[in-house]
């Protein structure tokens, strides 16, 4: 582990202030510190929630078999993505409206992650802007989240600005053509859109200000009427990729993707890397668990592009058993969105540098160096 991260633990150590160890307590805490409403919004699911545990469970299937005796003193953590090297195998998830866990919301995470150089994937629907958000970063790694909404001058718009401010790749989430049945938000009332939260990218945008009769500032109920009746796009098909080629050098990944048959689309359409993810279990109860859907998406990639996943993602222990099974990196989603509710900027570090701890110790215990030295070998399906 090196240095950087070592004194980041010291500093941080629950021994030195009494902050959550593990998911469950985190979680926890979390339930503790928030309203209902918000919390059932980040904890929940769609329908009965089955895919989202589902997503935990399908970890406890595979087993890892370590390989001992490998001179394991020295490590490296690092992955190459798009041509960047990151100093961890994961990224933050790109995660909406995180002003309703904290007022840190996306500046606190962002800040969090770009100390520790984890690399921080910025929601469409995030409650700080494009540019606010790289301004706290710095040069620290950074994607940016697209919805691909019903105006396409809006999309494109986003898109450039992310392209100025810095953010290296563009994640095109296709996974919520409509918003899923959200069965806690419904019995808690809870849309949190409706009152304008997570559309600081709308309302500093200038093409979507263009569209309105009056800025946001003199009419806000307008602009959130325009941001709710374009935010959503059910039409949209693999016709349409093309076109975002021609407003972006950046490399561009999509997000959600579960069929083996949409993984040999994506490479058809050029997709330069792919996210298995459903969502975290949040758009369709039934879906299969992300970590189910990895091997044969990966299989049929073939290590063209890159291959990402997330759902379920909770400790080292989980990132191993991805990568194992073909994933280049992976996103933690809800630990560190536990971690800005409970503590604001500072829990997001401390989940963040515990579990780059636990990845690195859980890296050592299987007799690997480095990350590129995972692979199925080390995994047995559990009886
Ligand atoms: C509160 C919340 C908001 C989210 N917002 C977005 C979003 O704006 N864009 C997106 O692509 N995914 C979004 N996701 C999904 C995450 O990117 C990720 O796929 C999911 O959290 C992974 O599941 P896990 O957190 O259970 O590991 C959101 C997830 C949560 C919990
Ligand atoms: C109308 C705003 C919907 C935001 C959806 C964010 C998201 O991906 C999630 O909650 O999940």
């Amino acid at each position: 582990m090196n240095a950087q991260f070592a004194s980041i633990q010291r500093q941080y150590s629950p021994a030195a202030q009494p902050l959550p160890v593990s998911y469950y307590e985190w979680e926890y805490r979390a339930r503790q510190a928030l309203p209902n409403g918000p919390f059932g919004y980040i904890a929940g699911g769609a329908g009965s929630e089955d895919t989202m545990r589902a997503n935990s469970d399908a970890f406890l299937r595979w087993r890892i078999q370590p390989r001992l005796l490998n001179d394991v003193s020295k490590r490296d953590l690092t992955v190459t993505l798009f041509g960047q090297t990151f100093p961890v195998p994961f990224l933050l998830a790109p995660i909406g409206l995180q002003e309703i866990a904290h007022p840190d919301a996306e500046s606190g995470s962002a800040r969090a992650a770009a100390e520790l150089g984890v690399p921080f994937i910025l929601s469409t629907p995030a409650s700080r802007s494009i540019e606010k958000v790289a301004e706290v970063m710095g040069n620290a790694p950074r994607w940016f989240q697209l919805y691909w909404g019903k105006d396409f001058d809006v999309v494109a718009s986003m898109v450039q600005r992310a392209e100025k401010s810095g953010y290296t790749a563009i994640v095109v989430t296709i996974d919520l053509p409509v918003r899923g049945w959200r069965e806690r938000d419904i019995r808690n009332h809870y849309y949190p859109a409706r009152a304008g939260v997570g559309t600081a990218n709308f309302m500093t945008d200038p093409v979507f200000r263009s569209k309105l009769k009056q800025p946001p500032e003199k009419d806000m109920d307008a602009a959130i009427a325009l941001f709710l009746s374009i935010y959503f796009n059910p039409a949209l098909t693999w016709n349409d990729l093309p076109l975002l080629r021609q407003y972006t050098k950046l490399p561009i990944l999509l997000k959600g993707l579960f069929a083996p048959q949409d993984a040999e689309m994506a490479l058809q359409y050029g997709m330069d890397g792919l996210i298995v993810s459903n969502h975290g279990g949040r758009q369709l109860d039934g879906e299969l668990a992300a970590l189910d859907a990895l091997p044969k998406i990966s299989e049929v990639v073939q290590g063209r592009i890159p291959v990402l996943m997330d759902s379920g993602i909770r400790g080292g222990d989980d990132v191993i058993k991805a990568l194992a099974l073909g994933a280049s990196a992976v996103l933690l989603g809800r630990p560190y969105i536990y971690g800005l509710a409970v503590a604001g900027e500072q829990g997001v570090k401390q989940v963040l540098s515990n579990l780059i701890t636990d990845i690195d110790l859980s890296l050592a215990n299987t007799g690997r160096k480095s990350i590129s030295e995972i692979n199925r070998s080390l995994l047995v399906k559990a009886q």
